[in-house]
């Protein structure tokens, strides 16, 4: 697979931000994205399909408008909810990454936080997430922010402790979309061109003999032949993107869908480094315990959310779990088991279920890994024994 330089982004507390190299984003020009795409942050769900457009560049590295004019300069957001503010802030330098979601969503702060784009959907399941057992599994949630006019929710940077981070995005579920979005489509069908471009992109066969005629193809109907095209049907997880500490950012996952092609991307991220796997499967078993625990969990249909892993050459790896934009409420009394296959109406999104493989995929990455290391060790005995028999 295609394999991209990363432009380095930096991003000082004084000084904004600085491109170190040039200014594109998967080979291509960056661009601002439209606002009206703005359906991850849970908006969607109030806007008819035609009223939404896509961005088939809003993965890779990106120019994260650093909003702070100066550090001595007064800040210009309202903090609506303050836990910490460090505003002594001191030069820093962030090559920040963003492997998913809308270009243009996230905007720098100080200090090791980032702001996200508001959602109100979102911002309710940070708070609730404060008294839940998944607090520690999730970015720190510091409040609301505003800026003429623009809400933001001010989060942890989850890379700003990793030096040159390794990081990968993993969409969790068996589901990509939510059940209502589903009824709006059958009730509305709104065909739409750039998602029927990105399938044609992919797969010149994936549109129907109708939809490419009509040039469109409804969310649902994208969202679904995502799933099928990559691992989201078969193993309840997909790999959304990776950016490698060398700079190279991969996005191009929509096909990877065998286990044994998951198994060979994990491998290239993690280099074969049997230690960060043992780090990462340890922290998805915490994950798992914490999940099966969790009241926030049993309650909540958790659509696009994703497990992001992050390590570094220290050794330092972990996960954490990111992106509750489509993460619902069930009526009171309703509770998910996450393990059972999803029939409309039931709301089941299969993210324990893919969780569960995720782990297994990760163990036998481990397991080829360490046959590798002893068949080398082996061969390597093996020819200094020939070479001692030799001389
Ligand atoms: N707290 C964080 N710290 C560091 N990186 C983050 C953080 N949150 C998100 N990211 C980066 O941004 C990407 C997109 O995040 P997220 O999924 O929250 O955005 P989104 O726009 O809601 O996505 P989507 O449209 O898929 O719902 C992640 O893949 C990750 O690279
Ligand atoms: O990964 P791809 O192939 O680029 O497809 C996008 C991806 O599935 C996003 O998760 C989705 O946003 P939501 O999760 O917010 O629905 C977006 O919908 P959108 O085009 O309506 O924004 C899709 O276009």
């Amino acid at each position: 697979m295609e394999e991209r330089q990363v432009p380095q982004v930096t991003i000082t507390s004084d000084v904004g931000l600085e491109m170190q190299q040039d200014d594109t984003v998967d080979g291509k020009l960056s661009r601002k994205l439209s606002s009206s795409s703005i359906s991850s942050t849970g908006s969607s769900t109030v806007e008819s399909e035609d009223d939404l457009l896509s961005d088939s560049e809003t993965k890779g590295i990106v120019d994260l408008e650093h909003l702070v004019d100066s550090v001595e300069a007064k800040p210009w957001w309202k903090l609506k909810t303050i836990v910490h503010w460090p505003f002594g802030a001191t030069r820093r330098k962030l090559n920040w990454v963003q492997l998913a979601g809308h270009k243009g969503n996230f905007k720098a702060a100080e200090q090791g936080t980032i702001l996200k784009k508001f959602s109100e959907n979102e911002m309710q399941c940070f708070e609730k997430l404060k008294d839940d057992t998944m607090h520690p599994l999730v970015p720190f949630y510091y409040g609301t922010v505003e800026k003429d006019g623009e809400s933001f929710l001010h989060m942890t940077d989850l890379l700003a402790n990793f030096d040159l981070p390794n990081v990968m995005d993993c969409k969790m579920g068996v589901r990509t979309y939510l059940e209502d979005e589903l009824v709006r489509a059958r009730e509305r069908p709104k065909p739409r061109e750039d998602l029927y471009k990105k399938m044609v992109e992919v797969d010149n066969d994936g549109p129907t003999p109708q939809e490419h005629s009509q040039r469109g193809v409804t969310k649902p109907r994208y969202m679904q032949w995502r799933e099928t095209m990559s691992s989201t049907h078969t193993l309840g997880f997909r790999i959304e993107g990776t950016k490698k500490s060398d700079g190279t950012c991969r996005t191009d996952f929509k096909r990877t869908q065998s286990k044994q092609d998951v198994i060979q991307v994990l491998k290239d991220f993690v280099e074969g480094n049997v230690s960060i796997i043992e780090s990462y499967l340890s922290r998805l078993m915490e994950i798992r315990r914490t999940l099966q625990m969790s009241a926030f969990f049993k309650r909540h249909e958790v659509i696009g959310s994703s497990l992001l892993f992050i390590h570094d050459h220290t050794g330092k790896a972990q996960i954490w779990i990111i992106d509750f934009g489509k993460t619902t409420a069930l009526p009171e009394g309703q509770m998910l088991k996450h393990n059972i296959p999803w029939q409309e109406g039931n709301r089941e999104d299969g993210y324990l279920w893919g969780l569960e493989n995720l782990i297994h995929t990760l163990e036998c990455v481990s397991n080829e890994v360490s046959s590798e290391e002893t068949c080398c060790s082996v061969t390597k005995e093996n020819s200094q024994t020939t070479e001692t028999d030799g001389q």
